[in-house]
């Protein structure tokens, strides 16, 4: 009896230290500091609080252009107890890319890696130049750019990845998890988001690791979303408690692709390039450990999948949302399915004779995209006119450049599909950044256009696809995109949110 009225007073005065201390912490303390443009910024991380500690920082990032008004600047926030560095002008973010040392890009890579379970030793053995000016990291990153960027490994990769894209979207494959009732035999209501994932994940599993992976992990794809569904509670290092699901379907898939490596290659010839030239670099430095191996090309099979299907996804549903950019969109993108004899799709016509199509594609991205830069500085360093201290990390949130009307015209917050069509200096500029840039431009831009265009096509064409009707009492309406998390790229729809279509095959 003495002891549980003893525990309140304690429960109650560590409450009121902590509520103290987060006050003090992310809320007066900022106040007080000179730097900040706003007080607003400082409170969304306090009162955030409710959606988990990562939701914080995701919310100063994707209402950040809201936020930071015309702060131009470099500033610092403090997130998550970090001091950290935010730059939002396109001349400030030129600059960071320009100071590769002094602003490190690695000490990033290696979170990730520690995030993925890549011991410390190991991770020092990637950084390690050995008296050489470039590390094995570095050459990782050329082997991203040799398999993923224009020329003849791209050229294998994507023919096989299209044609599984051709095989997966088809009528006989619309099946578990994404069929939500079947009406006879030539009507399906069908989940687009599951749809949209399950083809283009498939299909990037088997190009990438070959036929191998599913013999070791027949549920590499489930466990995938299970994965990518809460992946950005990682570099927050959410206690394991806290997001169970996501721990565990990592550990799956960090075992599967450990098993994947231990067959013998001749088990896995119909793996890509990349594979065997990573898997080489790791014997190279002696990193022979099974569970050492499979997170670390785990972290790749994780970037080369989270983005693309989910702007598959926005691109179909804008679509089936405005009919009259549907019809404008498949007649311009005709010609490209009927041109070769052998019905195949013309990827060339899509890529070089369709600007509507184009602009459309820019422009998903510009609306759903929260691509996040980030470096560490690690020497001192003047960017925009503000001294920057060693020790802290530096974030460039993309989204809100997307969003200036100075340089993408007026009605930013709309979605305009000939907005890239009618203004085509928009390509070219500073704030255009879709893809990050610098060191870390992502390689794998090339290949998720031409994902995204394989997909449109094949599905506008083979399918008879309709929005389900709304349920009684509620509206058929595009989902919000769910701004509350920090994604690092294309963002999910809000939790629940989601297409529901009625599918038919054209032919039947
Ligand atoms: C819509 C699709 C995509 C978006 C929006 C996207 C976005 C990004 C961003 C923002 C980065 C980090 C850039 C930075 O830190 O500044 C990145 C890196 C990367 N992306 Fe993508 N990406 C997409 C598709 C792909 C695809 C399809 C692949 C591969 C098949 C890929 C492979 C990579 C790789 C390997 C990196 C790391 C580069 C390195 O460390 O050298 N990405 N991506």
């Amino acid at each position: 009896m003495c002891g549980g009225s003893g525990i309140i007073p304690i429960i109650a005065a560590v409450t009121t230290l902590w509520i103290g201390w987060r006050l003090w912490r992310f809320t007066i303390s900022p106040l007080l500091n000179p730097d900040a443009p706003k007080p607003l910024p400082y409170l969304v991380p306090f009162f955030g609080h409710v959606r988990g500690m990562a939701a914080n920082s995701a919310q100063v990032f994707s209402t950040g252009r809201k936020y930071f008004g015309n702060a131009r600047e470099p500033w610092s926030l403090t997130i998550m107890g970090e001091d950290t560095y935010i730059i939002t002008s396109p001349t400030d973010i030129l600059a960071v890319y320009r100071e590769t040392v002094k602003l490190d890009p690695d000490a990033i890579v290696k979170d990730v890696l520690a995030d993925f379970g890549v011991s410390l030793t190991n991770v020092n053995k990637l950084f390690d130049r050995r008296g050489t000016p470039r590390h094995a990291m570095d050459h990782c990153h050329d082997l991203f750019k040799t398999q993923l960027h224009p020329g003849d490994h791209l050229e294998a990769l994507q023919d096989i990845f299209l044609a599984n894209i051709d095989a997966l979207l088809n009528w006989d494959r619309i099946a578990d998890p994404m069929v939500l009732a079947s009406h006879g035999t030539t009507s399906r209501r069908v989940s687009l988001w599951k749809w949209c994932g399950n083809v283009l994940v498939d299909s990037a599993t088997r190009a990438f690791s070959g036929n191998a992976i599913y013999r070791v992990a027949p549920n590499i794809v489930d466990d995938f979303f299970l994965f990518d569904d809460e992946a950005w509670k990682l570099p927050y290092r959410y206690p394991k408690f806290a997001a169970r699901t996501m721990y565990d379907a990592k550990a799956r898939c960090e075992a599967a692709f450990a098993d994947f490596l231990a067959l013998p290659k001749q088990e896995r010839a119909d793996a890509s390039w990349i594979v065997g030239a990573l898997e080489k670099v790791y014997e190279d430095l002696g990193i022979d450990e099974p569970t050492q191996r499979g997170p670390m090309l785990f972290s790749l099979h994780r970037v080369t999948n989270s983005n693309a299907y989910r702007l598959c996804f926005w691109s179909v549903a804008h679509l089936l949302h405005n009919p009259n950019l549907l019809e404008a969109i498949k007649s311009e993108m005709k010609p490209a399915m009927t041109r070769s004899a052998d019905k195949s799709v013309d990827m060339s016509y899509l890529l070089d004779s369709c600007p509507r199509l184009a602009s459309f594609y820019e422009e998903i991205l510009r609306i759903t995209n929260d691509p996040i830069g980030i470096r560490l500085v690690a020497r001192k360093v003047t960017i925009g006119g503000k001294v920057l201290e060693p020790g802290r990390k530096v974030l460039m949130p993309y989204r809100q450049m997307h969003y200036d009307s100075a340089v993408f015209g007026k009605d930013v917050a709309k979605f305009d599909s000939d907005r890239f069509l009618n203004n085509h200096s928009v390509y070219r500029s500073s704030s255009w950044k879709p893809f990050g840039g610098g060191t870390m431009y992502c390689p794998g831009r090339f290949l998720a256009k031409r994902e995204v265009y394989m997909f449109l096509a094949l599905f506008l064409f083979r399918f008879d696809v309709k929005l389900a009707p709304a349920s009684p009492g509620s509206k058929i309406k595009l989902p919000d995109l769910d701004e509350t998390i920090p994604a690092g790229g294309i963002l999910p729809p809000v939790p629940g949110g989601d297409v529901i279509v009625d599918v038919t095959p054209v032919s039947l």
